[in-house]
């Protein structure tokens, strides 16, 4: 019997929580705002902001689009960011990634004020989950979505070994740092990484955030594995999916999470949780 991670499912619960939390600060007449800096046309971009931003109004977050030409200067740019750095009424600040070519992203996630870094990309942010500190930090979306997953299995973490495929600072950091914070044994693995299958073979939790369609095979995980695939992929045919061969692993693993419909929604959902968690901590 083998579980499969309903990400969309899970994804409508914590909606439903968002959704609750915001309900309760329009009482105290705050509103949770979340400021969505696309610069550029990537059509890719474009439709993950218009998610973003539909998903926010459903729940009764203020969503700002801020849609910027791909000639901005570096200093333009910043000076938006640091506008809303200003801004009372937005509690979030998301530039959409990848900017185009000639602009600094690490300069200007670091100007991002970290109280407001909803992408828990900062750099004074990734210290800290790093650090395992204690205290209210925004942590990147998809590893703390992935552990919203994990949790929801209500399996044991501690002592088992999670290895994650993949090294961004995005994925592949954030969730290994997540992972080991919950007393897992954490190997992070990558493109370099020598005898990868036999890694991977040992592990009770594998996140595989690596942008290659179906790289892991049943070959590749250990019986009764818990495995999340964070891949977004194109097959021959132009259909999403994922890092995974989720049919030819499927009869081995304990539970795995589907593409799409894992952990893309829970990703979104974990954005909008973090914007309201963000308004909170200002209070
Ligand atoms: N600053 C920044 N923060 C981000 O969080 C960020 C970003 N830049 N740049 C791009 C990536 C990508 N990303 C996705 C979120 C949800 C789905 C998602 O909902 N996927 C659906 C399917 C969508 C489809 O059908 O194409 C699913 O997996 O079921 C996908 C991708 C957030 N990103
Ligand atoms: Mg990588």
């Amino acid at each position: 019997m083998t579980t499969i991670i309903d990400g969309k499912q899970l994804a409508k619960q914590v909606n439903a929580e968002t959704k609750e939390r915001v309900a309760q600060l329009s009482q105290r007449g705050i509103v949770p705002g979340l400021a969505v800096i696309m610069v550029g046309e990537d059509p890719a971009s474009a439709i993950y902001v218009r998610n973003k931003h539909r998903k926010a109004t459903q729940l009764g977050i203020k969503s700002v689009v801020r849609d910027l030409p791909a000639t901005i200067t570096q200093a333009e740019l910043l000076a938006v960011v640091q506008g809303y750095n200003q801004d009372p009424s937005i509690h979030g600040i998301l530039v959409q990634s990848p900017l185009p070519a000639g602009l600094d992203e690490r300069g200007i996630v670091a100007a991002i004020d970290p109280a407001k870094d909803v992408d828990g990309f900062h750099p004074l942010n990734v210290g800290k989950i790093f650090a395992n500190l204690p205290g209210n930090y925004p942590v990147s979306c998809t590893p703390r979505g992935i552990m919203t997953m994990l949790k929801s299995l209500n399996v044991p973490l501690k002592g088992k070994h999670a290895v994650v495929v993949g090294r961004s600072m995005i994925v592949g950091r954030p969730m290994g740092a997540l992972l080991l914070n919950a007393d897992m044994s954490m190997t992070i693995t990558h493109q370099y990484s020598e005898n990868l299958s036999d890694i991977t073979k040992t592990a009770d939790v594998l996140v595989v955030a690596t942008g290659v369609a179906h790289l892991i095979k049943a070959a590749d995980v250990k019986p009764g594995a818990i495995v999340i695939d964070v891949g977004m992929d194109r097959d021959e045919n132009g259909k999403l999916t994922g890092d995974v061969d989720f049919d030819g692993v499927f009869d081995k693993v304990s539970a795995i999470s589907p593409v799409p419909g894992g952990v893309g929604p829970m990703t979104i959902a974990t954005l909008m949780q973090q914007t309201v968690d963000l308004c909170e901590w200002s209070e």
